[in-house]
């Protein structure tokens, strides 16, 4: 049986818990199985879908902002090493899952990307149990009427891509909120990033510095833009959730990416008289 994960992460608020919960609906509707697993031991209270594995059931910050007198961010590195000691608590957790597939909402610092090998370590400890693991990587929309804002979440993406060795999608998010008058070439230029048009931007941010050709931050400008067009590094697949068809696109795209079905025979979708619900009862 093949088993799948999808590993939902970006900046912080850039809608990764949103997205949990509409695909997890979206999946649902396809007659499939899957799971949220909440990853991020900092939410307050209630979560915004119902999970099925919520590390808070083994270690919040706020315990070990108590025990250790730490600071929310210190915590949060404290929480996801504890996890990572304790993986065979998540690995049990798992077991009750064999076949199912994961959506997983992570934490939104790219700490955990960057200066502590959690997340691969975690990704790591997928694979080893058998999951296909894609990472869905997600941008603002609204990053993109600021462009060295918008590099600097492509960035983001780029060290996840880097640093996790996965399958990888990179979303703009809450395309909803695109201002009527976008163009679909002022889009286009976001979705496969025209190298020229982003160092003219990074240019036109600095301008106060009145930036010559040779000037040296001009010059990096142009490297910048270069390097992510040339190496094709970074592309995004747009999202909507007021359109059913960008979210099935994406979903086409999830599924290459990750051979859904490729595994087994007539692929994993429930039967059309058996209600997910009742069956997951069972
Ligand atoms: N219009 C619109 N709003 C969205 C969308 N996705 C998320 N939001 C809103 O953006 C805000 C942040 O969304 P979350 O899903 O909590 O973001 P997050 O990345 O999980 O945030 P953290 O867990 O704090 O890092 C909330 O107010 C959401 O309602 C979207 O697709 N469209
Ligand atoms: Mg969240």
């Amino acid at each position: 049986m093949g088993k799948y994960a999808q590993l939902v992460v970006g900046p912080a608020g850039v809608g990764k818990s949103t997205y949990c919960r509409r695909m997890f609906d979206h999946l649902r509707d396809r007659k499939r199985r899957p799971h949220i697993v909440n990853l991020d031991p900092a939410v307050p209270g209630d979560l915004p879908y119902e999970s099925s594995i919520d590390v808070r059931s083994l270690v919040t910050v706020e315990d070990m902002m108590q025990e250790y007198g730490l600071g929310p961010n210190g915590a949060l590195m404290m929480c996801l090493q504890y996890l990572m000691e304790n993986i065979a608590w998540f690995e049990e957790e798992l077991n009750d899952f064999p076949d199912d597939y994961l959506i997983i909402d992570c934490p939104g610092q790219i700490e955990l990307f960057t200066t502590v090998p959690f997340v691969k370590g975690f990704v790591e400890m997928l694979v080893r149990n058998g999951y296909h693991v894609c990472t869905i990587a997600l941008v603002d929309a609204s990053y993109i009427a600021d462009i060295p804002r918008f590099l600097s979440g492509t960035f983001v993406c780029l060290a996840s891509m880097v640093k996790l060795e996965t399958a990888h999608i990179n979303v703009l998010s809450k395309c909803d909120l695109l201002p009527g008058g976008t163009s679909n070439q002022d889009l286009e230029k976001i979705l496969q990033p025209d190298g020229e048009y982003l160092s003219r931007e990074l240019d036109r941010g600095m301008a106060v510095r009145r930036l010559s050709k040779t000037d040296r931050f001009a010059r990096l400008n142009a490297a910048i833009g270069k390097i992510i067009e040339e190496y094709s590094l970074v592309r995004y697949v747009p999202l909507n959730f007021e359109e059913e068809e960008s979210v099935e696109d994406l979903l086409e795209q999830i599924d290459m990416t990750l051979q859904f079905g490729e595994d087994e025979e007539g692929g994993r979708e429930i039967p059309d008289d058996v209600d997910p619900e009742e069956d997951d009862e069972k």
